[in-house]
């Protein structure tokens, strides 16, 4: 690269494009890389405290930062990602679907630590609008040596999954058994039901069948069986999660056959979360707090489900690490250290 005075460069080609901050005015390119140089320019450039230009020299080897950026985002990105043309060196990547970010934590590390390699990413198991940013990727310097792009392309190929995907959340047909003798003899309202069909046609599924059940094993089995023969790929059964005597519901789940991956987990609210399987079929049991509050273990369990991952008990032990629910009086998930 040579470097000439800016009242030089009249005629010459930008070989970047140029930022111009103008604080709660502007912050974007205000000259695009490949701009011819203007008079008129000169004292814009000027303005943004530039008082020289790089020209572009060919040096071999080296390849420019638009070029690096692209190639870093075509190793990265799987399914269900738009990449957008570099601007200012950077490419982003966009959601082209609603569905759950899926990132390779070890993968984002293993090319960050290249030196001047930048991948920066949501986090993991992030939910995402069609059109949201997810992540952007670029180098650091103008010009950089193809060898470290190279490299990182061949460490994005040794992840069997893609660093980066947005996966669908399928259309699930959802049973619900709603418990408790309170509910089931009409002493009060059903509360729990309505919040569940809400969260789950917010997520694109459907209630195929709502069954209120006694505080009772095999009544609660039954009505179980009755769903899975119904055709539900995923149910819910809501209260008697905890240490009372009437609190029948993991003993019912556990006792009819059902693999159990975690009566528990690390998070707060949902601790006494559960969740089993009957062939492919994830059956849940949320304890009240699920009702009560506006984001629980469920928000951060069911939406993975959806997308058709098995889950094990390790993956709901990781969630101990932003486990923690802030409790804020207007909630903002997922826009939180919620899950994160
Ligand atoms: N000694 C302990 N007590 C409790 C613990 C504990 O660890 N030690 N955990 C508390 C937490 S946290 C929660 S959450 C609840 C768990 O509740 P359950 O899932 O067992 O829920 P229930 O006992 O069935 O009901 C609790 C509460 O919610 C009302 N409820 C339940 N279902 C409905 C419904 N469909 N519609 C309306 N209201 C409903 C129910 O009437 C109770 O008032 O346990 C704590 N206790
Ligand atoms: O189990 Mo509770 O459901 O932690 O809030």
């Amino acid at each position: 690269m040579e470097k000439i005075k800016v009242q030089d460069s009249v005629g010459t080609i930008l070989i970047h494009d140029m930022t111009q901050i103008i604080p709660g005015v502007v912050k974007g390119p205000r000259f695009r890389k490949g701009h011819v140089i203007k008079e008129e320019d000169i004292p814009v450039l000027l303005s943004m405290g530039k008082e020289h230009i790089f020209v572009w020299d060919q040096t071999p080897g080296l390849i420019h930062e638009n070029e690096a950026a692209q190639r870093l985002a075509r190793a990265a990105a799987g399914s269900g990602l738009l990449l957008d043309e570099p601007k200012e060196g950077k490419v982003s990547f966009t959601a082209d679907h609603d569905g759950l970010l899926y990132t390779s934590v070890d993968g984002i590390l293993a090319l960050n630590t290249l030196e001047n390699v930048i991948l920066s990413t949501l986090h993991n198991h992030y939910p995402v609008k069609k059109g949201d940013i997810v992540a952007g990727t670029r180098v650091v310097p103008l010009m950089i040596d193809e060898s470290v792009i190279i490299e990182a392309e061949r460490i994005a190929r040794t992840f069997t999954d893609p660093l980066l995907e947005v996966r669908p959340l399928k259309h699930t047909k959802v049973g619900i058994v709603t418990t408790g003798s309170e509910v089931f003899h009409g002493r009060i309202q059903d509360k729990f039901g309505p919040v569940l069909r809400a969260k789950v046609e917010n997520w694109g599924s459907e209630v195929i069948a709502h069954a209120l059940a006694n505080d009772d094993v095999d009544f609660i089995q039954r009505s179980i069986r009755e769903q899975l023969n119904q055709g539900a790929e995923m149910i819910l059964v809501s209260g008697g999660m905890s240490v009372d005597p009437d609190d029948v519901t993991p003993t019912a789940i556990k006792e009819m056959g059902a693999d159990l991956i975690t009566y528990g987990a690390p998070v707060l609210p949902g601790a006494m979360f559960l969740l089993a399987y009957i062939g492919d079929v994830p059956i849940m049991g949320l304890p009240g707090c699920v009702m009560y509050s506006k984001t629980t273990a469920f928000d951060l369990i069911a939406p993975r489900l959806m997308t058709g991952e098995r889950l094990t008990r390790m993956d709901i032990v990781k969630l101990g690490s932003g486990g923690l629910c802030l409790n804020c009086p207007v909630c903002i998930y997922p826009h939180c250290s919620f899950g994160k």
